[in-house]
């Protein structure tokens, strides 16, 4: 597949912060690649590099071929960047809005008003962007950044403020666009998410990349055991223990959890006791890779 993004040795510092430490990486054409980490990680700086927005001090950065710094007028009408929702213009209602990005980059009202249908917003095409609530900017701000059909979408953080319909909703217009042949790169703190969406992501932490790869396989070279709970009081944890001497088990109280490399055994084990009761089973996941990566518990 062809490179569609070339990022080798970008280093970003602010005084003291090492907003971006040394960061090397490659996204290929039509993937969809997620920077992912906790606050402050330095997602959004490596972002605008990448985008051309920001200098790097240090590395430098190919998108479709070309250097995005300075700013690069050819990769203009090729690249969609999601503005934060007060970036846009204002006293301008959504159709206004989005019909003067359309307009900068020669593209008719039509495919504007396409836009406000994808991301639902049809009916609040008359309403004053300072008026849509957080999520309809949001997805006002993404549709202006696609209404020129770019080849890659950067997005910063998209599904932030959104409640959780919202969000789903957002990924599956995500995935569409992806679908459409269109590299997306995104930026979020949500483990799940990047879990969902992405075929590879790059965990950051601390202007660093600690590792990068497809999210199932970052989670199956853990080899992390699996967590079976099941409701506190259905079975002793001392009979627990002793039923499962290489598992390890513990209870908050609430629930029961047999942590065990062998998860059919002890299913077999408690539905034979006819003790599942709230019975809940939950593989490694992207939270465990940070876990044993940093060695802390991961906080967005
Ligand atoms: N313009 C700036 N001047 C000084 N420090 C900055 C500037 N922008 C970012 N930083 C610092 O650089 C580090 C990385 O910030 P950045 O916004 O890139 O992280 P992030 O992973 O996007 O975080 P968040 O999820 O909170 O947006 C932080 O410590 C931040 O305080």
């Amino acid at each position: 597949m062809a490179q569609t993004i070339r990022v080798d040795g970008v280093r970003k510092w602010y005084g003291d912060t090492h907003a971006v430490d040394g960061v090397s990486f490659d996204v290929e054409e039509g993937e969809f690649f997620g920077i992912l980490g906790p606050n402050g990680a330095g997602k959004t700086t490596l972002l605008e590099i990448m985008e051309g927005l920001r200098k790097p001090d240090d590395g430098e950065v190919s998108l479709l071929g070309m250097r995005p710094w300075p700013r690069n007028p050819r990769l203009l009408p090729r690249i969609g960047v999601q503005l934060q929702a007060s970036s846009f213009f204002e006293r301008l209602t959504a159709r206004e809005q989005i019909r003067t990005f359309a307009s900068l980059y020669g593209t008719p009202p039509a495919a504007a008003d396409h836009w406000l249908e994808v991301v639902g917003l049809t009916d609040k095409a008359d309403t004053r962007t300072e008026k849509l609530s957080g999520g309809q900017a949001q997805r006002l701000s993404i549709a202006c950044a696609l209404v020129h059909g770019p080849d890659v979408v950067f997005l910063d953080e998209p599904t932030a403020a959104l409640d959780p319909q919202a969000r789903r909703n957002l990924w599956d217009l995500l995935r569409e666009i992806n679908n459409q042949g269109r590299t997306v790169v995104l930026t979020t703190h949500h483990m799940d998410e990047a879990e969902l969406l992405c075929d590879r992501v790059a965990i950051m932490d601390h202007g660093n990349i600690l590792k990068s790869g497809p999210p199932a396989a970052l989670v199956r070279g853990l080899d992390a055991p699996t967590r079976i709970g099941i409701e506190t009081g259905t079975v002793p944890v001392d009979g627990a223990r002793q039923l499962f001497p290489d598992a390890e088990v513990s209870d908050d109280g609430v629930s029961l959890t047999v942590s065990t490399r062998n998860p059919a055994a002890v299913l077999s084990a408690l539905a034979d006791r006819n003790a599942l009761r709230g019975l809940a089973v939950r593989g490694a996941s992207l939270e465990d890779v940070f876990l044993d990566l940093t060695g802390r518990e991961y906080r967005a």
